[in-house]
């Protein structure tokens, strides 16, 4: 029988360095998957973001909260490219997402969850998956993703028959099913029960781990490990009333 020749030992190849060289390594980092930097953000002439700074790498978590009007949706928003910084910049893999090129791109990443939930009645609830499976060139993750999220003996349903707590569900199903990798979530927990708050966790957790980054604007508490936090500071703060005044004393 004929010796193959991958059965011999793999030699090391002693790894010659110049002499005139210094010793540090040539690969560079990676950048941080998105950077903001120093972002304002100005809507119906108000500024309502103000000089942010936030540097996201793979598998980084943000949460924002902060109160009603606040401005978290806006951040999202600007984040998605629907809204223009006034200032600085935003940075994806380093490059400026507000040159064209570089945001189509960067859009391509993107899975935008919103209350406005983007579901057609005139589809089925697995059909409001798979239309958008089309729409991205994938397929086959639908059934999984209604399975995973509890929705599967609903499949064939018109959406018009689901819950609240349903039709979200669904959406974060789509989430699953496009896996794109920057997830951008305006109080995705809203009307979920407390089995689909920890699918929802389960499923950020799992983004993470792939390297997604995930950002969520939220009132309400969702388990994300090692997550930055960032509170948004009350844009018009209320004025004291004779409540306040008469508490102020004790
Ligand atoms: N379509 C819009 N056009 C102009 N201004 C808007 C629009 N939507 C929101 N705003 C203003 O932007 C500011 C921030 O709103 P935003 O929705 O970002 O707050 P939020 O923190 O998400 O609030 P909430 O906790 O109520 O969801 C508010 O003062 C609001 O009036």
């Amino acid at each position: 029988m004929g010796r193959g020749v991958y059965w011999l030992p793999r030699r090391p190849v002693p790894l010659q360095r110049p002499t005139n060289q210094p010793t540090m390594s040539l690969r560079k980092p990676p950048p941080p998957r998105l950077v903001l930097d120093n972002v304002s953000c100005i809507r119906n002439s108000q500024k309502v973001l103000s000089n942010i700074n936030a540097t996201l790498h793979d598998g980084a978590a943000l949460v924002l909260t902060g109160p009603n009007g606040s401005g978290k949706s806006t951040f999202l928003r600007m984040l998605a490219g629907f809204s223009r910084p006034s200032a600085g910049r935003i940075l994806w893999n380093g490059h400026d997402t507000a040159v064209s090129g570089v945001y189509h791109q960067y859009r391509l990443h993107l899975n935008w969850l919103t209350l406005k939930d983007a579901i057609y009645d005139g589809f089925t609830v697995l059909e409001n998956i798979q239309w958008f499976e089309v729409l991205e060139g994938k397929v086959g993750k639908a059934e999984k993703a209604l399975e995973f999220m509890g929705l599967a003996r609903l499949a064939n349903e018109k959406p018009r028959r689901l819950s609240m707590g349903q039709r979200k569900r669904l959406q974060l199903a789509r989430l699953i099913a496009i896996d794109r990798p920057i997830w951008l979530l305006d109080e995705p927990s809203v009307a979920l029960d407390h089995e689909g708050v920890k699918l929802l966790e389960q499923i950020i957790k799992e983004n993470r781990r792939n390297g997604g980054v995930v950002i969520v604007a939220t009132h309400l508490p969702i388990e994300m490990e090692d997550a930055l936090h960032l509170r948004l500071p009350e844009r018009f703060p209320r004025r004291l009333n004779s409540v306040d005044l008469l508490g102020r004393r004790e």
